[in-house]
Protein backbone atom coordinates (compact mmCIF):
# COMPACT_ATOMS: atom_id res chain seq x y z
CA UNK A 1 0.00 0.00 0.00
CA UNK A 2 1.16 3.47 -0.77
CA UNK A 3 2.38 5.82 2.66
CA UNK A 4 0.11 8.45 3.67
CA UNK A 5 1.17 11.97 2.12
CA UNK A 6 3.61 13.29 5.09
CA UNK A 7 5.22 16.61 4.62
CA UNK A 8 8.45 17.65 6.41
CA UNK A 9 9.21 21.25 7.99
CA UNK A 10 12.84 21.87 8.06
CA UNK A 11 14.17 24.41 10.46
CA UNK A 12 18.58 24.43 10.77
CA UNK A 13 19.13 25.91 14.07
CA UNK A 14 23.04 26.45 14.23
CA UNK A 15 24.28 26.86 17.66
CA UNK A 16 26.55 25.17 19.68
CA UNK A 17 26.54 27.41 22.58
CA UNK A 18 25.10 24.43 24.88
CA UNK A 19 28.67 22.69 25.08
CA UNK A 20 32.00 24.63 24.62
CA UNK A 21 33.52 22.51 20.92
CA UNK A 22 33.15 24.77 18.31
CA UNK A 23 31.91 23.17 14.38
CA UNK A 24 28.24 22.06 15.53
CA UNK A 25 27.10 25.60 14.11
CA UNK A 26 27.99 23.89 10.79
CA UNK A 27 25.32 20.60 11.49
CA UNK A 28 22.81 22.04 9.76
CA UNK A 29 24.44 22.68 7.05
CA UNK A 30 26.59 19.55 6.09
CA UNK A 31 23.20 18.49 6.23
CA UNK A 32 21.44 20.05 3.65
CA UNK A 33 25.00 19.51 0.98
CA UNK A 34 24.60 16.20 1.64
CA UNK A 35 20.85 16.62 0.14
CA UNK A 36 18.16 15.72 2.82
CA UNK A 37 15.50 17.82 0.84
CA UNK A 38 15.90 16.49 -2.34
CA UNK A 39 16.20 12.30 -1.07
CA UNK A 40 13.14 13.42 1.29
CA UNK A 41 10.79 14.22 -2.14
CA UNK A 42 12.41 11.26 -3.87
CA UNK A 43 9.87 9.50 -1.06
CA UNK A 44 7.22 11.57 -1.97
CA UNK A 45 7.83 13.76 1.08
CA UNK A 46 6.61 17.09 0.70
CA UNK A 47 9.46 19.64 2.08
CA UNK A 48 9.27 23.21 3.43
CA UNK A 49 12.64 24.38 4.50
CA UNK A 50 12.29 27.40 6.71
CA UNK A 51 15.89 27.95 6.23
CA UNK A 52 18.41 28.83 9.47
CA UNK A 53 17.64 30.61 12.55
CA UNK A 54 20.14 33.56 13.33
CA UNK A 55 21.41 33.59 16.57
CA UNK A 56 22.69 36.88 18.25
CA UNK A 57 26.07 37.71 19.77
CA UNK A 58 24.84 37.96 23.26
CA UNK A 59 27.70 40.75 24.37
CA UNK A 60 27.49 39.95 28.28
CA UNK A 61 26.64 36.11 28.94
CA UNK A 62 28.67 35.87 32.04
CA UNK A 63 28.82 32.03 33.65
CA UNK A 64 26.39 31.45 36.26
CA UNK A 65 28.20 29.88 39.13
CA UNK A 66 28.95 26.58 36.76
CA UNK A 67 26.24 27.32 34.41
CA UNK A 68 28.12 28.65 30.64
CA UNK A 69 26.26 30.41 28.06
CA UNK A 70 22.76 30.92 30.12
CA UNK A 71 21.29 34.18 28.57
CA UNK A 72 22.73 32.85 24.73
CA UNK A 73 20.63 29.38 25.08
CA UNK A 74 17.78 30.95 26.39
CA UNK A 75 16.94 32.83 23.66
CA UNK A 76 18.06 30.79 21.20
CA UNK A 77 15.58 28.15 22.50
CA UNK A 78 12.70 31.13 22.81
CA UNK A 79 13.65 31.65 19.11
CA UNK A 80 13.59 27.74 17.82
CA UNK A 81 10.25 27.36 20.28
CA UNK A 82 8.33 29.74 17.72
CA UNK A 83 10.12 28.54 14.19
CA UNK A 84 8.71 24.59 15.85
CA UNK A 85 5.34 25.90 16.66
CA UNK A 86 4.92 27.70 13.43
CA UNK A 87 6.34 24.20 11.56
CA UNK A 88 3.42 22.32 13.44
CA UNK A 89 0.86 24.88 12.49
CA UNK A 90 1.61 24.50 9.17
CA UNK A 91 1.00 21.03 9.57
CA UNK A 92 4.43 19.52 9.20
CA UNK A 93 6.32 17.00 10.59
CA UNK A 94 8.74 19.22 12.25
CA UNK A 95 12.69 18.55 11.54
CA UNK A 96 15.12 20.41 13.80
CA UNK A 97 18.71 20.06 12.26
CA UNK A 98 21.08 21.15 14.74
CA UNK A 99 23.11 22.39 16.84
CA UNK A 100 23.86 20.87 20.06
CA UNK A 101 21.37 19.09 22.23
CA UNK A 102 20.64 22.06 24.16
CA UNK A 103 18.19 22.87 21.36
CA UNK A 104 15.91 20.27 22.58
CA UNK A 105 14.26 22.71 25.16
CA UNK A 106 13.04 25.08 22.58
CA UNK A 107 12.05 22.34 19.92
CA UNK A 108 10.33 20.47 22.07
CA UNK A 109 8.55 23.52 24.18
CA UNK A 110 7.53 25.00 20.78
CA UNK A 111 6.19 21.30 19.39
CA UNK A 112 4.40 20.86 22.87
CA UNK A 113 2.81 24.66 22.44
CA UNK A 114 1.31 23.18 18.99
CA UNK A 115 -0.02 19.69 19.90
CA UNK A 116 -0.45 19.50 23.61
CA UNK A 117 0.69 16.98 25.70
CA UNK A 118 3.05 14.72 23.49
CA UNK A 119 5.20 11.85 24.20
CA UNK A 120 9.27 12.03 23.82
CA UNK A 121 11.60 9.16 22.74
CA UNK A 122 15.20 10.47 23.63
CA UNK A 123 18.00 8.23 21.82
CA UNK A 124 21.14 9.28 23.26
CA UNK A 125 24.24 7.99 24.57
CA UNK A 126 24.06 10.30 27.29
CA UNK A 127 20.52 11.19 29.07
CA UNK A 128 20.60 14.93 29.28
CA UNK A 129 19.10 15.29 32.17
CA UNK A 130 21.43 17.45 34.56
CA UNK A 131 19.52 20.09 36.47
CA UNK A 132 21.76 23.47 36.98
CA UNK A 133 22.97 22.34 39.95
CA UNK A 134 23.87 18.80 39.77
CA UNK A 135 25.64 19.50 35.88
CA UNK A 136 29.70 19.31 37.05
CA UNK A 137 30.16 20.89 33.41
CA UNK A 138 27.75 23.60 33.22
CA UNK A 139 27.32 22.81 29.66
CA UNK A 140 23.69 23.13 29.28
CA UNK A 141 23.41 20.18 26.21
CA UNK A 142 23.69 17.64 29.13
CA UNK A 143 20.87 19.35 30.81
CA UNK A 144 17.34 19.76 28.23
CA UNK A 145 15.44 17.11 29.82
CA UNK A 146 15.52 18.97 33.22
CA UNK A 147 13.95 22.20 31.88
CA UNK A 148 11.07 19.98 30.38
CA UNK A 149 9.83 18.04 32.93
CA UNK A 150 7.19 18.83 35.16
CA UNK A 151 8.88 16.61 38.15
CA UNK A 152 11.86 18.87 38.34
CA UNK A 153 10.33 22.11 37.92
CA UNK A 154 11.15 23.10 41.95
CA UNK A 155 14.70 21.94 40.98
CA UNK A 156 15.34 24.68 37.98
CA UNK A 157 16.06 28.19 39.11
CA UNK A 158 15.16 31.12 37.64
CA UNK A 159 17.28 31.77 34.64
CA UNK A 160 17.80 34.85 32.67
CA UNK A 161 16.51 34.52 29.25
CA UNK A 162 14.49 31.84 30.24
CA UNK A 163 11.17 33.27 31.57
CA UNK A 164 9.30 32.18 28.37
CA UNK A 165 10.11 28.58 29.07
CA UNK A 166 7.24 26.15 30.85
CA UNK A 167 7.92 22.92 31.60
CA UNK A 168 5.46 20.83 29.38
CA UNK A 169 6.29 17.28 29.56
CA UNK A 170 6.02 14.84 32.24
CA UNK A 171 8.59 11.82 33.13
CA UNK A 172 6.42 8.99 32.04
CA UNK A 173 5.80 10.22 29.15
CA UNK A 174 9.36 9.84 28.56
CA UNK A 175 11.35 7.13 26.72
CA UNK A 176 15.28 6.85 26.81
CA UNK A 177 17.57 4.41 24.51
CA UNK A 178 20.65 4.08 23.81
CA UNK A 179 22.23 5.20 27.00
CA UNK A 180 25.65 4.05 28.54
CA UNK A 181 27.26 7.43 29.60
CA UNK A 182 25.10 8.06 32.56
CA UNK A 183 25.92 10.66 35.63
CA UNK A 184 25.47 9.36 38.83
CA UNK A 185 23.26 12.67 39.46
CA UNK A 186 21.17 11.66 36.52
CA UNK A 187 20.96 8.05 37.24
CA UNK A 188 19.72 9.16 40.56
CA UNK A 189 17.11 11.15 38.89
CA UNK A 190 16.29 8.72 36.39
CA UNK A 191 15.17 5.93 39.43
CA UNK A 192 13.34 8.92 41.31
CA UNK A 193 11.37 9.86 38.68
CA UNK A 194 10.76 6.02 36.97
CA UNK A 195 11.60 6.81 34.05
CA UNK A 196 11.64 4.39 31.39
CA UNK A 197 14.68 3.61 29.82
CA UNK A 198 16.55 0.83 27.18
CA UNK A 199 20.49 1.68 28.07
CA UNK A 200 22.50 -0.28 25.69
CA UNK A 201 22.96 -3.11 27.91
CA UNK A 202 18.68 -3.57 27.03
CA UNK A 203 19.51 -3.38 23.53
CA UNK A 204 21.79 -5.97 23.55
CA UNK A 205 19.47 -8.30 25.85
CA UNK A 206 16.29 -7.43 23.82
CA UNK A 207 17.31 -6.57 20.69
CA UNK A 208 16.30 -3.48 18.70
CA UNK A 209 12.83 -4.94 17.77
CA UNK A 210 12.32 -5.98 21.34
CA UNK A 211 13.28 -2.62 22.44
CA UNK A 212 11.01 -0.74 20.32
CA UNK A 213 7.95 -3.22 21.00
CA UNK A 214 8.10 -2.73 24.13
CA UNK A 215 8.57 1.39 23.82
CA UNK A 216 5.98 1.48 21.63
CA UNK A 217 3.82 -0.50 24.00
CA UNK A 218 4.74 1.38 26.94
CA UNK A 219 4.03 4.75 24.97
CA UNK A 220 0.50 3.61 23.49
CA UNK A 221 -0.82 2.14 26.95
CA UNK A 222 -0.76 6.30 27.65
CA UNK A 223 -2.66 7.13 25.41
CA UNK A 224 -1.37 7.73 21.60
CA UNK A 225 0.37 11.49 21.96
CA UNK A 226 2.25 12.91 18.95
CA UNK A 227 6.07 11.37 19.43
CA UNK A 228 8.82 13.78 19.65
CA UNK A 229 12.08 11.88 18.47
CA UNK A 230 15.70 13.63 20.17
CA UNK A 231 18.04 11.90 17.95
CA UNK A 232 21.34 12.68 19.22
CA UNK A 233 23.85 11.54 16.65
CA UNK A 234 25.94 10.14 19.27
CA UNK A 235 23.85 7.62 19.66
CA UNK A 236 24.81 5.67 17.50
CA UNK A 237 28.69 3.86 17.56
CA UNK A 238 31.35 6.50 16.91
CA UNK A 239 32.78 3.68 14.15
CA UNK A 240 30.18 5.22 12.27
CA UNK A 241 29.45 8.40 13.72
CA UNK A 242 32.23 9.65 14.60
CA UNK A 243 31.95 13.58 13.92
CA UNK A 244 30.55 14.46 17.19
CA UNK A 245 31.52 16.48 20.52
CA UNK A 246 30.69 13.55 23.25
CA UNK A 247 31.43 10.30 21.37
CA UNK A 248 31.19 6.91 23.77
CA UNK A 249 32.36 3.47 22.64
CA UNK A 250 29.78 0.48 22.20
CA UNK A 251 27.04 2.29 20.83
CA UNK A 252 24.27 1.81 18.48
CA UNK A 253 25.05 0.33 15.32
CA UNK A 254 24.27 1.84 11.81
CA UNK A 255 20.95 -0.51 11.48
CA UNK A 256 19.59 -0.59 15.05
CA UNK A 257 19.66 2.84 14.32
CA UNK A 258 17.77 3.45 11.58
CA UNK A 259 15.22 0.49 12.85
CA UNK A 260 14.35 2.73 15.52
CA UNK A 261 13.16 5.53 12.99
CA UNK A 262 11.47 2.98 10.46
CA UNK A 263 10.06 1.94 13.56
CA UNK A 264 8.58 5.14 15.08
CA UNK A 265 7.40 6.46 11.55
CA UNK A 266 5.23 2.97 10.60
CA UNK A 267 3.26 4.34 14.40
CA UNK A 268 1.99 7.22 12.40
CA UNK A 269 2.73 9.08 15.68
CA UNK A 270 5.88 10.91 14.65
CA UNK A 271 5.02 14.94 14.79
CA UNK A 272 8.91 16.51 15.57
CA UNK A 273 12.44 15.33 15.19
CA UNK A 274 15.44 16.90 16.43
CA UNK A 275 18.66 15.18 14.86
CA UNK A 276 21.63 17.06 17.10
CA UNK A 277 24.85 17.23 17.70
CA UNK A 278 26.67 16.46 14.16
CA UNK A 279 30.24 18.15 14.64
CA UNK A 280 32.05 18.58 11.08
CA UNK A 281 35.30 19.38 12.85
CA UNK A 282 35.25 16.39 15.43
CA UNK A 283 35.76 14.48 12.11
CA UNK A 284 39.31 13.07 11.71
CA UNK A 285 38.98 12.83 7.99
CA UNK A 286 36.59 14.33 5.60
CA UNK A 287 35.64 10.01 5.44
CA UNK A 288 34.83 10.73 9.32
CA UNK A 289 32.28 13.58 8.48
CA UNK A 290 30.63 12.11 5.29
CA UNK A 291 30.07 9.06 7.52
CA UNK A 292 28.60 10.92 10.35
CA UNK A 293 26.58 13.03 7.94
CA UNK A 294 24.96 10.22 6.02
CA UNK A 295 24.06 8.52 8.74
CA UNK A 296 21.75 11.41 10.25
CA UNK A 297 20.44 11.49 6.59
CA UNK A 298 19.61 7.90 6.80
CA UNK A 299 17.90 8.30 10.15
CA UNK A 300 15.91 11.19 8.91
CA UNK A 301 14.79 9.55 6.05
CA UNK A 302 13.70 6.57 8.16
CA UNK A 303 11.03 9.25 10.23
CA UNK A 304 9.72 9.77 6.55
CA UNK A 305 8.90 6.49 5.50
CA UNK A 306 12.21 5.01 3.81
CA UNK A 307 12.59 1.19 4.15
CA UNK A 308 15.53 -0.67 3.22
CA UNK A 309 13.09 -3.23 0.88
CA UNK A 310 12.83 -0.54 -0.96
CA UNK A 311 10.50 2.44 -1.65
CA UNK A 312 8.51 3.38 -4.57
CA UNK A 313 6.02 6.10 -5.79
CA UNK A 314 2.43 5.44 -5.93
CA UNK A 315 2.28 6.80 -9.01
CA UNK A 316 5.05 4.72 -10.76
CA UNK A 317 4.61 2.90 -13.63
CA UNK A 318 6.66 0.23 -15.95
CA UNK A 319 7.72 2.31 -19.39
CA UNK A 320 6.12 0.87 -22.20
CA UNK A 321 7.89 -0.07 -25.46
N1 LIG B 1 29.15 13.08 29.27
C1 LIG B 1 27.79 13.57 29.21
C2 LIG B 1 27.04 13.21 30.49
N2 LIG B 1 26.96 14.45 31.27
C3 LIG B 1 27.80 15.45 30.64
C4 LIG B 1 27.30 16.85 30.92
O1 LIG B 1 26.25 17.00 31.62
O2 LIG B 1 27.96 17.80 30.45
C5 LIG B 1 27.78 15.08 29.14
C6 LIG B 1 26.56 15.63 28.39
C7 LIG B 1 26.44 15.19 26.93
C8 LIG B 1 25.35 15.99 26.23
B1 LIG B 1 24.82 15.39 24.84
O3 LIG B 1 24.15 14.10 25.08
O4 LIG B 1 23.82 16.26 24.29
O5 LIG B 1 25.89 15.16 23.92
MN1 LIG C 1 2.91 0.18 -4.48
MN1 LIG D 1 24.79 12.54 23.71
MN1 LIG E 1 22.26 14.64 23.79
Amino acid sequence: QHPPARSAGIVGAPFSKGQSRGGVEDGPERIRAAGLQRRLQQLGCAVKDYGNLTFEDMSRDEPMGLLKSVRAVGAANQKLSQAVRAAKEDGHTAVVLGGDHSLAIGSIHGHSAAVGELSVVWVDAHADINTPLTTYTGNIHGQPVSYLLHELRSKVPVLPNFSWLKPCVSAADVVFIGLRDVDPAEHYILKMLGVKTFSMSEVDQLGVARVMEETCDYLSARGKKPIHLSYDIDAIDPSVAPATGTPVVGGLTYREGVYITEHLCQTGLLSAVDLVEVNPLRGQTEEDVRSTVSTAIDLLLGCFGRVREGNHLPDYRLPEP
